[in-house]
């Protein structure tokens, strides 16, 4: 599941403690891959060995520290991230659960050590706040330990309107330093419910929960994380002989083991994807719903006696590990947004409830314990989308559960909700408006993002297209020799042009010049649109340009026209007639030399329009003239078997059919060629001769084979040298291609050469 966690299992065998008998009933063994598994003899067939497989175990020579820095600090990372992390030690009796979270002074355990991180997370950015408050569950009720025994009152459990579970009145403490937190909790420790039996001479009577609760603000988001840190010392099942428990010590035993029982049933539950889950039936499970298919990350360390007198008890607290190893939470960011909340309705639904997005945590598996120095987790919070179920295991907003009574708990904590006055919500009423809440903030949170996202993504563009078009000016002017880059065309230039265009392009055209002027009216930005045009599109512009710039050059304006013939030049860079017509009109301009253009090609009547194309190729460079016939593509007319009948013009100033294939006409007598001005030597050694072939040419050609199809058509200029495709083909038949069978090369037809 993609936001789903499961609860991480750690395991650890005390040592024997004095008066035990020394054996080997159960062992760690530490493996390569840094697992670890617990072997424990079957106790009806000791020559059979069970093996319970974990991500973490710890022998008896295990130190508090390694516990800590291998499981707990990870967990810190994640707390500081806004989640709430529940860390539970279960086992039977004396089995050394207080051992861990508590330890002693000179051998402190987790829950002192916990406390020191808010030292080592000073964050400089937010201003974060500590709280704690301790609670017991003696007996199956919530009492106060951070207030003196004799006044402490039962405290209820209560659940808001959106589903979070939590103590009525609990104290919560700020702590500033280290000592404020050892002073509240040596005092707190001492109102829990400790009595000594035959296995423990302190052994705790209780469930105790101490919750830190971290605050951090930042000024600048206005927005508030808070996690909390659940450190849960779970009370050891017993058995009653073993214990040898009075009357009262019973009682205190019969609570505890119930608990328990429903905390395995919880589990098994979980397990099973129940329907119910039987959090109610204690408050141990009420309170640690969250921890448990909730919305926490959770770490549990199975404590473990030695001994074949623990033996049984050992195989219960494996087996209860191995359930628990599959309950799955949906951790959930805990972030309150402090600005006004825009949508009055929402607020109404969650007045007092902090804004909540379902989060992708680190992973707190095998990968992440051993690893105290994988650094900080991100604050910020990868959203996904939760789950639609609307059933009760819909991730609930992580509460730690627990309201505060103090100053500090306006600022830490979200005041207990008043309970809905004239409507009393079911369950499932609750849980859907969780799940439809969460929901809507997922979807806004996801929409920002996505808006974000465009948004960078839009200006990262605009940069690589500034980039692009300076990188692109720089190029001409070198090629240019230095010419001054051209400025953009001030808006409404191409008005005019444009109402008299109508005759070369009509609606279309009109329509895409239009389009142009827009573009020109916000920037200059050819680059740009030529990145984001088709290859057709970019041809269609280009042709515009082009027509635009033959009209400038027709009245004379040959500035304009060869500004324009550049600006058809980036969108077909390739088009080496347009190249020699911006340097015919170059050098005109520079030599005060009127340009003549070649007289326009009439229209080609409809009936005629589905017939032949055929162009030839030019080698590069070398194209002076070219042959142009009809509108269909060269592989229309393939397919269409049409090649009958030609067109031929020389008009090299037609550029606009060079791009296109749409301009049609029947037959046109070759046009003189203007002169023309080589653009390098060998442009000039190559271009002796002119090789055009015409409609006898094209009837050799017949069905004309793909390659050299496809390289007519990639081709603006449409021209062949016979030479050429003649090689194409020896190279083709070569690779095996087919279709080349029986094809001839076109007849050249020899032109004359003009140079200037
Ligand atoms: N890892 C350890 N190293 C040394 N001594 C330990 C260790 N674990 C537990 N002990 C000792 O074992 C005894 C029982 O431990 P502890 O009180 O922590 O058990 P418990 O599981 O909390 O029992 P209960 O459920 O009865 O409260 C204590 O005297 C404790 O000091």
């Amino acid at each position: 599941m993609a936001n789903a966690y499961k609860i991480k299992i750690a395991a650890r065998l005390r040592p024997p403690i004095p008066g035990e008998l020394v054996d080997e009933g159960v062992q760690v063994e530490h493996r390569d891959d840094g697992t670890s598994c617990i072997s424990v003899p079957n106790p009806r067939d000791t020559t059979q060995v069970f093996k319970f497989p974990f991500t973490s175990g710890y022998d008896p020579a295990a130190l508090q520290e390694d516990i800590f820095e291998n499981d707990v600090r990870p967990l810190i990372d994640v707390v500081y991230s806004g989640v709430t992390v529940t860390i539970f030690a279960y086992g039977v009796t004396s089995s050394g659960k207080t051992h861990t979270m508590q330890g002693t002074k000179a051998d402190p355990g987790i829950i002192p050590r916990a406390a020191l991180f808010e030292q080592q997370y000073g964050l400089q950015r937010y201003r974060s706040a500590l709280a704690v408050s301790y609670m017991e569950i003696y007996k199956d009720e919530v009492y106060d330990l951070l207030v003196a025994r004799d006044n402490a009152p039962k405290l209820p459990v209560r659940e808001n309107d959106v589903g979070q579970v939590f103590v009525a009145n609990l104290t919560a403490l700020p702590m500033d330093s280290l000592a404020d937190f050892e002073k509240i909790y040596s005092r707190a420790s001492k109102n829990r419910s400790v009595a000594s039996t035959n296995l423990n001479r302190a052994s705790s009577r209780s469930h105790a929960i101490l919750t830190v609760t971290v605050t951090l603000t930042d000024p600048v988001e206005n927005k508030t994380l808070s996690g909390k840190l659940n450190l849960v010392d779970l009370a050891g099942s017993e058995n009653n002989k073993m214990t040898g428990n009075d009357p009262s010590r019973m009682a205190e035993s019969a609570a505890i083991n119930k608990s328990l029982s429903t905390l395995g049933q919880v589990v098994h539950a979980l397990n099973k994807s129940a329907s119910r889950i039987p959090y109610r039936n204690s408050k141990l499970t009420r309170l640690l719903q969250d921890a448990l298919g909730g919305s926490s990350v959770g770490l549990l360390i199975c404590n473990l006696a030695p001994g074949i007198k623990f033996r049984q008890d050992t195989l219960n607290t494996l087996n209860f590990a191995v359930h628990t190893k599959n309950v799955e939470n949906k951790p959930v960011v805990n972030e309150r947004d402090n600005r006004p909340v825009a949508k009055p309705h929402f607020a109404a639904l969650h007045q007092s409830a902090p804004r909540l997005a379902p989060a992708m945590l680190p992973s707190t598996s095998s990968s992440s314990s051993g690893s105290s120095s994988g650094g900080r987790q991100s604050l910020a919070p990868q959203i996904s989308r939760p789950s639609s179920s609307s059933g009760s295991r819909v991730p609930r907003p992580s509460v730690g559960g627990f309201m505060t009574t103090n100053r500090l708990s306006q600022v830490l904590h979200q005041p207990a909700p008043p309970a809905p006055k004239t409507v009393t919500l079911t369950d499932k009423e609750i849980d859907e408006r969780i799940a439809r809440a969460v929901e809507a903030e997922v979807a806004r949170r996801l929409e920002e993002r996505e808006r974000e996202r465009a948004r960078e993504e839009e200006a990262r563009r605009e940069e690589e297209v500034r980039r692009l078009a300076k990188e692109e000016v720089k190029r001409e002017e070198k090629r240019r020799g230095k010419a001054p880059a051209h400025e953009p065309l001030p808006s409404g230039t191409l008005t005019p042009l444009l109402r008299r265009q109508v005759d070369v392009e009509g609606g279309e055209l009109k329509k895409r010049l239009e389009e142009l002027e827009q573009k020109f009216e916000h920037s200059s930005r050819e680059v740009e649109m030529v990145d984001v045009l088709s290859p057709a599109s970019r041809k269609r512009t280009g042709r515009a340009y082009v027509a635009l710039a033959r009209s400038h050059s027709e009245k004379g304006n040959l500035q304009l026209a060869l500004e324009l013939y550049r600006k058809a030049e980036t969108y077909v860079p390739d088009n080496d007639k347009l190249k020699e017509r911006i340097i015919e009109i170059e050098w005109a301009v520079k030599n005060g030399k009127p340009f003549l253009l070649s007289p326009k090609r009439p229209k080609k009547s409809k009936s005629k329009r589905a017939r032949g194309v055929l162009a030839a190729r030019t080698s590069k460079g070398e194209s002076t003239r070219s042959l142009h016939s009809g509108d269909a593509t060269v592989g229309e007319l393939s397919s269409r078997q049409e090649a009958s009948e030609i067109a031929i013009t020389t008009t090299s100033s037609n550029i606009l059919d060079g791009m296109t294939a749409k301009p049609a006409m029947t037959t046109v007598a070759p046009t003189p060629v203007p002169t023309k001005v080589p653009t390098t030597a060998s442009d000039d050694e190559e271009g002796k001769e002119n090789h055009r072939f015409g409609a006898d040419a094209l009837l050799q050609v017949g069905s004309p084979p793909k390659r050299l199809l496809e390289d007519m058509q990639g081709d603006d200029s449409l021209e062949t040298p016979p030479r050429h495709a003649k090689k194409w083909k020896q190279e083709a038949v070569e690779e095996g291609e087919e279709g080349w069978e029986g094809w001839q090369p076109p007849a050249l037809t020899r032109g004359k050469k003009e140079t200037c």
